[in-house]
């Protein structure tokens, strides 16, 4: 280790993804622990800058800060706020699914990380519990945002049954589509797993995982927590629905988090609609 690129040195690997490997630095003018990301795609390197720059301009608290982007040496360089704690994905998988509370006060601070990027036209993506950090006092982060999009998203050949690694694709992704509904689609798998542990589609292969994702033919989380409120239950619901039209916003999902009441009561076209979705072709 110990390498230096453009004054920072890296100091530890964290770990890889599907666009590259992400290292802890030290900047020694400045004395601050960065994370960077080397980036594989090179021949994406302009395409990274400009949307880089969009990002560096972007301030929210439950978002990590993109501080710079350089390419040195032939690698693309993403300079991060670094940010320490397990992500949601490992948490889950060493403690199980969260309390209720708890999994609605960390929804909310997503839901209000998305409202902020979604009234700027930008959509996340690649929203999963392996992206988002949990900090102390129940506080969480976004990490790098948006980028996702620009990469060959491996997803689709990431399935199972394990929470984090089933596919978190909208059922209009399959069709090429995507818009800020996508995300509150990736939000509605999110509560799932952090109320249950499991991600909310099965499969044994991609295709019958992606036939189950159009369908929005998910298991029911009852069967695997079966003091789930009957509010939760809805909450996903309205967030895994087929019809991206008719999913919850983000700014919805900010404010029912905040007073469950919101939600409404529950409606008898609600089961219809999910019935009429699993059966049609
Ligand atoms: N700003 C950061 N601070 C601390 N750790 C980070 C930061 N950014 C990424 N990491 C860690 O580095 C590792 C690799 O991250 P990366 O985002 O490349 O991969 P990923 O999320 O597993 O995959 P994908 O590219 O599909 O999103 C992960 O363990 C992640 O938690």
């Amino acid at each position: 280790m110990n390498q230096t690129i453009r004054g920072y040195t890296l100091t530890r690997w964290l770990g890889s993804g599907g666009m590259g490997e992400v290292y802890q630095a030290h900047q020694a003018t400045t004395n601050r622990t960065v994370a960077i990301k080397l980036l594989r795609q090179l021949e994406q390197a302009e395409r990274f800058r400009n949307e880089a720059s969009v990002q560096a301009s972007l301030r929210h608290p439950h978002m990590t800060l993109l501080y710079e982007f350089f390419v040195e040496e032939g690698l693309s360089c993403l300079v991060m706020e670094y940010v320490e704690g397990p992500t949601v994905e490992q948490f889950l998988q060493r403690n199980g699914p969260l309390p209720e509370a708890t999994a609605w006060k960390l929804l909310g601070q997503v839901a209000s990380a998305l409202t902020y990027l979604h009234e700027r036209g930008i959509v996340h993506r690649d929203l999963k519990a392996s992206n988002i950090k949990l900090l102390p006092h129940q506080n969480i982060k976004l990490l790098d945002f948006g980028l996702a999009r620009l990469a060959n998203s491996p997803r689709l050949t990431r399935q199972g049954h394990v929470v984090g690694t089933a596919s978190s694709m909208a059922p209009e992704q399959f069709r090429g589509e995507s818009s800020s509904a996508s995300d509150c689609w990736a939000l509605g798998i999110l509560l799932y797993e952090m109320l249950t542990g499991y991600s909310p589609f099965g499969g044994s292969t991609e295709s019958e995982t992606g036939r189950l994702i159009q369908k929005a033919d998910y298991i029911s989380p009852i069967k695997l927590n079966a003091s789930l409120s009957a509010t939760s239950v809805r909450l996903i619901n309205k967030l895994l629905t087929v019809s991206p039209e008719r999913r919850l916003t983000a700014y919805q999902v900010l404010e029912i988090s905040q007073d469950p009441d919101r939600l409404g009561t529950a409606d008898w076209v609600d089961p219809i609609r999910k019935w009429w979705d699993k059966i049609k072709r």
